[in-house]
């Protein structure tokens, strides 16, 4: 039974997260077939509008036609006089009125009052953040674009024309220049001339593409096809020479950085599709002996690496025991940051959801199933775990993902003094992602696709020395196609304090 609010109680709207959610990004869609009936409807009352108008043109102009050429004749005939008069002095009056009537004002606050739903500037930065990313991953063209294919995939989509120029116009304040030019030049293939009074109300002139892909010329050391953009357009012929001097005279002005994300090719190269890993000569096998659990079901192993030492475990979680777990994190699901429980700054490290688990306000039923996770890290690793919040879920939406970086902290922050560093990780995967996504250690040139009920397990230092081993280097793939869904829990070393008496913490060094 649903409660009534108390006086004085608002309501609290949590921030959207259009580009990680899909299910605000689905109201997005809901509120745009609305607006779009909407603005059928402000059509269609202008259409009435202009039937009555044209009525009346029609209707007036039948008198007069009778007069054309003997209008004496016409004017000496009282049956005229008298109407020509009386319209005359009445009916145009009663027309302007009715031309002075504002028409579908309705549809217009309708969609003003609705504005407040749209996604701010900072969403459509990240949005277009995120498009930029799977550009840059996964090398994709504007030709690939517009045809919706990334990587031999065919989307069944396509970009528009101001899509297109609104990426041109990104790459070259990032001073992408070649790629900018490439999209800028697309998009005026993809203009047809009954296009242009469309994006005009959108405010993209067509001067506008062409000075912009003029100035990409410039800044590529390539004059003459600056020249001959500028000549191509008729208004901007006559004035090509001083745009030239200006373009030149600004050239190499750096661009604002700030935004820009910074992308690391290596990283971005084991992404692609093109990569396969090396084979190699590691077994798969059945893993029966770390703990007595698995003599009774030993869990399918296939080891990645020996040093470091990464291996991935299969079936480890059932069906309903992911269910379990994305049900229970499923509301406490928020923009995360990088670093420990820092929720207040929006990342672009890493662009996902994420929710600590357990935590206070998750549902109590969770807590059977977070046990069991619990109990199978120590099965698969040995390992254990005893502190409060276990294990973080991540999930990543469109374009989705984490930057390369390291799992141990180094001492950066307070609570590695207090739980030791982050020794191991576990990663589980709870769903099959479709397309991109993938973890990926560029350093070992590895790449672990998401497959549901896949763990990854790697060590994050020595085994003996905790030596932190810099080569597990590591990142998320940007999503292209669908959400991505990880359990990661760090398993930190002071908690292994019984199991390993032999290490002494506080001489450790870095293998490279
Ligand atoms: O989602 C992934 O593939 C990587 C996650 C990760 O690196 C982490 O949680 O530390
Ligand atoms: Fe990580």
């Amino acid at each position: 039974q649903s409660q009534s609010k108390t006086k004085g109680e608002t309501s609290y709207n949590p921030p959207k997260e259009f580009v990680t959610s899909m299910a605000d990004r689905m109201e997005l869609l809901l509120l745009d077939r609305q607006l779009i009936s909407n603005l059928v409807q402000y059509a269609e009352e202008l259409q009435k509008k202009v039937d009555v108008l044209r009525r009346f043109a029609k209707a007036m102009r039948i008198p007069l036609k009778g007069a054309k050429g003997r209008e004496e004749e016409y004017l000496s005939n009282p049956l005229h006089s008298f109407p020509l008069i009386r319209h005359m002095h009445e009916d145009w009056r009663h027309l302007e009125k009715f031309m002075r009537q504002p028409v579908g004002q309705d549809q217009i606050n309708f969609l003003k009052n609705k504005a407040t739903k749209f996604p701010s500037v900072e969403e459509t930065e990240d949005a277009t953040e995120a498009i930029y990313r799977i550009i840059r991953t996964y090398d994709v063209g504007p030709g690939d674009l517009v045809h919706g294919i990334i990587e031999g995939v065919h989307y069944n989509s396509s970009i528009s024309v101001i899509d297109c120029f609104s990426l041109g116009k990104l790459l070259f304040h990032w001073g992408e220049y070649g790629r900018a030019a490439q999209f800028l030049a697309y998009s005026l293939d993809l203009v047809r001339p009954e296009h242009y009074s469309v994006l005009h109300v959108l405010g993209l002139t067509s001067s506008e593409v062409f000075m912009l892909l003029a100035r990409c010329f410039v800044e590529l050391d390539q004059e003459a096809d600056a020249r001959t953009t500028l000549m191509g357009h008729p208004d901007l012929a006559e004035h090509s020479k001083r745009l030239l001097n200006f373009y030149t005279s600004t050239r190499h002005v750096p661009v604002s950085e700030e935004m820009k994300p910074i992308l690391d090719e290596e990283f971005n190269q084991i992404c692609r599709s093109s990569h396969q890993n090396k084979p190699s000569r590691l077994h798969c096998r059945y893993n029966a002996t770390t703990t007595p659990f698995l003599r009774l079901a030993p869990l399918r192993m296939e080891e990645l690496s020996l040093d470091p030492y990464i291996v991935v475990y299969h079936n480890v979680l059932s069906d309903a025991e992911i269910a379990k777990v994305e049900r229970v994190a499923e509301p406490l699901l928020k923009s995360i940051g990088v670093g420990e429980m820092d929720n207040s700054k929006k990342s672009k490290v890493r662009t996902a959801l994420g929710a600590w688990i357990p935590d206070e306000n998750m549902h109590i039923s969770g807590w059977p199933v977070i046990q069991r996770i619990v109990r199978r890290i120590h099965d698969m690793t040995g390992l254990i775990i005893k502190r409060g919040q276990v294990v973080q879920l991540i999930k990543y939406g469109y374009g989705g993902h984490y930057d390369t970086h390291f799992d141990y902290l180094n001492d950066s922050l307070p609570i590695t003094q207090a739980l030791g560093d982050r020794m191991a990780t576990v990663l589980f995967y709870l769903n099959d992602v479709k397309h991109g996504g993938s973890t990926v250690f560029p350093v070992l040139q590895l790449k672990v696709p998401s497959e549901r009920g896949k763990v990854l397990v790697w060590y994050n230092m020595h085994g003996e020395t905790h030596d932190l081993d810099s080569r597990t280097l590591h990142g998320s793939c940007p999503v292209i196609d669908g959400a991505k869904t990880v359990l990661s829990c760090w398993i930190h070393e002071w908690d292994q304090m019984f199991i390993q008496p032999t290490y002494h913490p506080g001489n450790r060094s870095f293998i490279t």
